[in-house]
């Protein structure tokens, strides 16, 4: 099974906040991982190292191959595909929605002078299509709603045929019935044996899709658990992530979670156990 990343005793260090500290990881190629954690937890600054976005103050990262630090990002970055709120940001005005997918082949956001080839735009189409917004193409990118932007991310991030694919809170301030959608999109994508390796950041897990196969839970900075979805995502885990208690339900392979009620108690004898 070929790797796709390896993170060795990987820290983030800013002035004296620990954001990451101690973090091994290794991802494989036909891995689909999700990373739950609580606000602050430090998902966005792992999702940073694993994009060739932020250099660790300590440990070594293996990217495709390339030890960070010892390799040009530059070439390194357009292997990685990657969505998140602050790319969406930077999108800018005007940006047809067609340009914003294929400007993704040179890395850049905006199009300028580069030029591109008609099978890139062939490509930027089959992309919208496949995640179901090729009727938008042509639109203009601030024009469209929050659910149907994410998608338009999520065809960027795949347009320069990525060996890893980072997401980064994709489905966030979408109403119940375009995460549902969203979720379906990103469950194709998950169960796509041709796909890319994949990491999903979330809060919540009725956003984890069909198909993600491992799970890393991170709270202050450090892994509380990660491996295969089914042994980690357990109910003594996730109350330990969030710091509250938690049960977990699955069902036909979609997830939710509650509080417990009344389940301070046990959550409190099951921790201070430990
Ligand atoms: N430059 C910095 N200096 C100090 N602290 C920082 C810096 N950047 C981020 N942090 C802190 O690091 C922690 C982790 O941030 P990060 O954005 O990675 O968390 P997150 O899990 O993605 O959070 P959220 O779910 O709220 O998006 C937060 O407490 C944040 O305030």
């Amino acid at each position: 099974m070929a790797e796709v990343a390896e993170l060795v005793g990987v820290s983030v260090i800013r002035g004296s906040a620990e954001l990451l500290a101690d973090i091994d990881w290794q991802i494989n190629e036909s891995d689909r991982w999700v990373v739950i954690g609580p606000n602050g937890a430090g998902k966005t600054t792992l999702l940073q190292v694993l994009g060739a976005h932020l250099h660790p103050t300590g440990g070594m990262v293996d990217l495709l191959g390339e030890i960070l630090g010892a390799t040009d990002v530059f070439e390194l970055r357009p292997r990685i595909g990657m969505t998140s709120a602050a790319l969406a940001d930077k999108v800018p005005r005007g940006e047809k929605v067609t340009d914003v997918v294929v400007s993704a082949s040179y890395a850049v956001l905006g199009r300028w002078r580069e030029e591109y080839e008609e099978l890139d735009h062939e490509r930027a189409r089959e992309l919208l299509d496949q995640v179901g917004v090729a009727h938008l193409a042509e639109r203009t990118f601030s024009t469209l709603s929050e659910g149907e932007r994410k998608r338009v991310l999520v065809a960027r991030a795949l347009m320069s045929d990525p060996e890893l694919l980072l997401l980064d809170e994709p489905a966030a301030g979408l109403d119940l019935a375009g995460r549902e959608s969203l979720v379906g999109t990103l469950s194709r994508l998950a169960l796509d044996t041709r796909a890319p390796a994949q990491v999903l950041v979330t809060h919540h897990v009725e956003e984890i899709p069909l198909g993600i196969t491992h799970a890393l839970l991170l709270r202050g900075g450090r892994i509380v658990a990660s491996g295969p979805l089914r042994e980690t995502l357990t109910d003594a885990n996730m109350s330990e992530t969030f710091g509250l208690p938690l049960a977990l339900t699955e069902s036909d392979g979609r997830w939710a979670a509650r509080a417990v009620p009344n389940g301070s108690a046990r959550f409190t004898r099951r921790t201070a156990a430990r």
